[in-house]
Parts: C-alpha cells; sequence; structure tokens
C-alpha cells in the first residue's frame, strides 16, 4: 500500500475511534433521570454478571476489586473517619461464603488503607485462591478476624462505629440456613449503623424483608436489585462503574452519570409505597 493510502486509512480509523468515544461521552454527560434507573431482578442481575465474564472478558478479581473499592468509598463518604468515636474507627465486616464476602474482604483492605480500623468476621471460607487470597491480604495488613460471633447485640453496638454487612448479594434465596440465622438474627438488634453491600443480607433479593436487617447505607453494585426500592435508610449509593456501554443499553439500565472521575454515585431516587417488578421506578 502506497503511503498515501496509508495515511487516509489511518485518519479514517481515527475518526470512527474519535466518534465511538465521543457517542461515550455524551452519554455518560448526559443526565439520566434517577426516576428512570433500571431495578433489577435476581435472574437479571446473575445474567448481567454472566455477561461481565463471558462476553466482555472481565475476570472475577477485577470486578470485586472494584466493586469492594466502591464500597469502601461509600463508606468514607458517609462516615468520615474524624466523627467516629470508638476506638479511631473501629469497624466490623461480616463476610459471607460467595462473592458478596469477596466484595467485603476487599472493602476491609480499602478501610484498612483510608484509616479506619476493621475487624473481619469471616466463618466461611471457600477453598479457592481468589477468597483464601483476599483474606491472606487481611491478614497481613494486620487485620483482627473474630473467631465466634457474639450473640448480645450490644457487644457489637460497643465496640464498633459501624458494621459492615458483606453477608449475602444478589444470589441469596430464603430463608436464611441455620449456619447463618442467629447472625443475622444478633445483627438486627445492633444499634450501631449497618452498611449493605448490594443486597441488605437476608432480603429477598426482589420483595426485600419488612422484619429484616435495616441498614443505614445501601451501596448498590452495577445496578439497584429490586429490593432496594425498599430500602428506606439514610443513604443509597451506587458503585461499580465498570459497565461497557453496550451492555447497560442491552439491558436499558439507565445507569445516571457519574460525578467525573468518581466511583460512586448518591441515588436520590423517589421513594415508592409498593413493589411493582416490572423494573420500572415509576
Ligand atoms: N456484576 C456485579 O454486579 C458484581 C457483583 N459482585 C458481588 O457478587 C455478589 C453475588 O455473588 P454470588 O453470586 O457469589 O452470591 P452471594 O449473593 O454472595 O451468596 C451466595 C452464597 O450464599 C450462600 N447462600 C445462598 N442462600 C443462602 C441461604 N438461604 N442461607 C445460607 N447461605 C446461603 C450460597 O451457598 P450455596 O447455596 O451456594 O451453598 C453461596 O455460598 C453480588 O451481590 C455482589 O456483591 C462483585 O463481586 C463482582 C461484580
Ligand atoms: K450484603
Amino acid at each position: 500500500m502506497s503511503r498515501t493510502l496509508l495515511r487516509a486509512a489511518f485518519r479514517t480509523q481515527v475518526i470512527t475511534h474519535h466518534l465511538l468515544n465521543s457517542r461515550y461521552q455524551l452519554t455518560h454527560n448526559m443526565a439520566v433521570e434517577i426516576g428512570k434507573l433500571k431495578f433489577l431482578g435476581q435472574e437479571e442481575a446473575q445474567k448481567i454478571d454472566e455477561e461481565l465474564f463471558t462476553e466482555y472478558a472481565f475476570s472475577i478479581d477485577q470486578l470485586m476489586e472494584l466493586a469492594g473499592y466502591s464500597s469502601a468509598v461509600a463508606i468514607a463518604k458517609c462516615y468520615p473517619l474524624e466523627n467516629m468515636k470508638k476506638d479511631n474507627g473501629a469497624l466490623l465486616v461480616c463476610c459471607g461464603p460467595g462473592n458478596n464476602g469477596g466484595d467485603g474482604l476487599v472493602c476491609a483492605r480499602h478501610l484498612k488503607l483510608f484509616g479506619y480500623k476493621p475487624t473481619v468476621f469471616y466463618p466461611k471460607v471457600p477453598n479457592k485462591p481468589l477468597f483464601q487470597n483476599l483474606r491472606l491480604q487481611c491478614e497481613r495488613m494486620d487485620m483482627p478476624f473474630l473467631s465466634f460471633f457474639p450473640s448480645e447485640a450490644h457487644l457489637i453496638t460497643d465496640s464498633y462505629n459501624l458494621v459492615v454487612d458483606a453477608l449475602f448479594g444478589f444470589s441469596f434465596k430464603g430463608p436464611v440456613r441455620p449456619e447463618f440465622a442467629p447472625i443475622l438474627e444478633t445483627l438486627k438488634k445492633v444499634e450501631t449503623p449497618i452498611c449493605s453491600i448490594d443486597v441488605p443480607s437476608g432480603w429477598d433479593v426482589e420483595n426485600g424483608d419488612p422484619d429484616g436487617l435495616k441498614p443505614e447505607l445501601l451501596i448498590s453494585l452495577t445496578a439497584p436489585k429490586l429490593c432496594a426500592k425498599l430500602f428506606d435508610g439514610k443513604f443509597h449509593y451506587l458503585g461499580g462503574r465498570f459497565v461497557p456501554r453496550s451492555l447497560e443499553q442491552k439491558y436499558e439500565l439507565n445507569l445516571p452519570p457519574y460525578p467525573s472521575s468518581d466511583c460512586v454515585v448518591e441515588l436520590k431516587q423517589p421513594k415508592t409505597a409498593h413493589l411493582d417488578n416490572s423494573g420500572d421506578n415509576n
């Protein structure tokens, strides 16, 4: 090919790439009404998760790191270290046996780097390198691990400024099994604020649980799950800023724009008194 033809081909490529990128920026700079944000059913959340790993070739470690990091950032925004009275920022991070628990371990690691003092409760460690490594990272960063969960809620209330709930996420199917039931029962009585990652643990992912945990902060990842319509705590954040535009469009997620380079955005969705399972928030 002659030099002129090569130059022309290169310019065409550059122009096409600029067009692709500007379409991307336009979408993200447009103000999307929070009221249009899609709330996901359990199956849809699992399908999107699966597609991120297959079609979009992400690894679980990558997305978990971003999910856990966003959770830590949202917590730090809502509960600044300097306002914490107990033991200079003592927190309890409760981690479950699935990926939600992995998010919790990543979140604990970042909170430690932000200057908080997380203690981890991780009663059921899966036999997979991902989780073993995440646990080891926390241990090597001098994070204490609770060997048992106290049944007296006041012990937790007195010792920690916050509890991070990373027990169950969008794959939870109730009722909670006996090994985790006493933990959730105790957490319901704890008076320090609870921050739930993705789903308040023990809630039905679509229908919630009126008698369940009452978190003060919910950090929805990728997009809120249907049960988040029933969340009436103080703060609701969206995190997991890793969704490619084509996936967002395919599932009509209508994600709100994230501010500048932030990894989380606060959601101020209108409160709805009832649940319709259509995914519309109107
Ligand atoms: N795309 C995204 O947004 C990303 C999402 N990410 C995160 O992944 C989370 C989803 O993770 P997940 O699919 O691993 O399941 P999760 O909800 O942690 O729990 C499953 C575990 O709980 C157990 N279990 C279930 N029911 C139970 C019961 N009744 N009583 C007791 N146990 C029960 C179940 O046990 P099993 O039934 O398998 O024996 C299994 O061990 C999602 O919410 C988000 O936080 C990020 O990491 C990456 C990007
Ligand atoms: K959770």
